[in-house]
């Protein structure tokens, strides 16, 4: 069994690295020393929406709160929200193993890149993970809606696979992960209209006006990623081309045509309006930001993912649920400005 350091102990590294040590894997955690005081207390308790359970007691937990925790460990997972990327890879820089192998399970399209830039002759592989994690109680981290991590295969990968496996997960392998990430990118555009609503996902997407903001965002994204030759990959039962139009329907037809969007955790909400109740700054600059950066490389405005940008940033600092009708004007008037 390998020895794997989770960088980032939150929502998304505790669950990663609770099932694999449940799995037997000798794992690592580096995180903040509130984490480190829960892990104590409480030991780690991952959870399955299948009814899947497991449990690493506290006196099998290693936390540290220190960069050299992570200096034995032969692949690292790393976990932290896209704004402290740049840290924790100037940390890793001076902390790990010449052969160590690392793995950015973080949104966005750019974590992996800049994590290879800052740790050179490293291997760098880009993951992506495509469900979401509650925290229901102190050290229970819960996987509230489908599917398995997914990342960029390489031969380097290899000897951990074996791990990933005796923790249950189906690891999916892509030779190219650019198509996989501005796939879950258009998803991860909802994390902005969630963070807005102030409501858990799934009554927040059971509302039409909201899913309308949804379609307007992922509709500006999906035309200049076909401007720029980028296909997104196939996430979800329908082509992602096709989502914004089912997300116009009305609420009747999209509960029957599209209830798996609605079949989550009702507490469950996006990793941004996570952050913007625990008063931390957001990654909408990584994500919605990615789409205005797109549009600017074409020589085009994006003025609905700004819109929401502005909104979010706003929302770091003055917090407000918006209704779905008051936030639909807000992009159509953004809209109607650069039209
Ligand atoms: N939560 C979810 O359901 C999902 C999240 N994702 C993605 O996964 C990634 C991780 O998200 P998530 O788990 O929610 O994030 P969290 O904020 O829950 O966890 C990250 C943790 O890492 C800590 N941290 C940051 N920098 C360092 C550092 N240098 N050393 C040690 N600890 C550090 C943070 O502390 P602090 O806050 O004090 O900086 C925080 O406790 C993001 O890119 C997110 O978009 C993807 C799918 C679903
Ligand atoms: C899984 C999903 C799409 C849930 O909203 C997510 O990636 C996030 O919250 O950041």
């Amino acid at each position: 069994m390998a020895r794997i350091c989770i960088y980032g102990a939150g929502a998304i590294g505790c669950y990663l690295g609770g099932r694999l040590a449940a799995g037997g894997v000798t794992v690592d955690f580096v995180g903040r020393p509130g984490m480190g005081e829960e892990l104590r207390r409480h030991g780690l308790t991952p959870t399955h929406y299948d009814g899947r359970d497991w449990r690493v007691p506290p006196e099998a937990i290693a936390f540290s709160t220190r960069p050299d925790a992570a200096a034995s460990a032969e692949l690292i997972l790393v976990t932290v929200k896209s704004g402290a990327t740049a840290q924790a890879a100037a940390e890793l820089a001076g902390a790990i193993r010449p052969d160590a192998v690392v793995i950015s399970f973080q949104n966005g399209i750019g974590n992996a890149q800049a994590l290879r830039t800052a740790l050179p002759g490293r291997s760098v592989l880009a993951g992506m993970v495509p469900f979401n994690v509650v925290k229901r109680a102190p050290g229970a981290f819960h996987q509230a809606s489908e599917g398995e991590p997914e990342v960029e295969d390489a031969p380097e990968l290899s000897p951990f696979l074996a791990d990933f496996a005796q923790a249950g997960f189906a690891l999916r392998r892509h030779r190219d992960m650019l198509p996989v990430q501005w796939a879950k990118l258009l998803l991860n555009l909802n994390n902005a209209v969630n963070a807005l609503s102030g409501l858990p996902l799934q009554q927040e997407l059971a509302q039409r006006d909201y899913r309308r903001c949804l379609a307007l965002a992922q509709a500006e994204a999906l035309a200049f990623l076909k401007e720029a030759g980028l296909r997104p990959a196939r996430l979800t039962p329908l082509p992602a081309g096709w989502i914004p139009a089912l997300l116009r329907l009305p609420d009747a037809l999209f509960a029957r045509f599209a209830g798996k969007m609605l079949a989550i955790d009702p507490s469950a909400r996006s990793s941004m309006a996570d952050d913007l109740a625990a008063g931390r700054r957001t990654e909408v600059d990584w994500i919605n930001g990615e789409v205005v950066r797109l549009a600017k490389r074409l020589g085009r405005k994006a003025p609905v993912n700004e819109h929401l940008s502005f909104l979010v940033r706003q929302a770091e600092s003055a917090p407000r649920p918006w209704s779905g009708e008051a936030l639909l004007a807000q992009l159509y008037e953004a809209q109607a400005r650069r039209g």
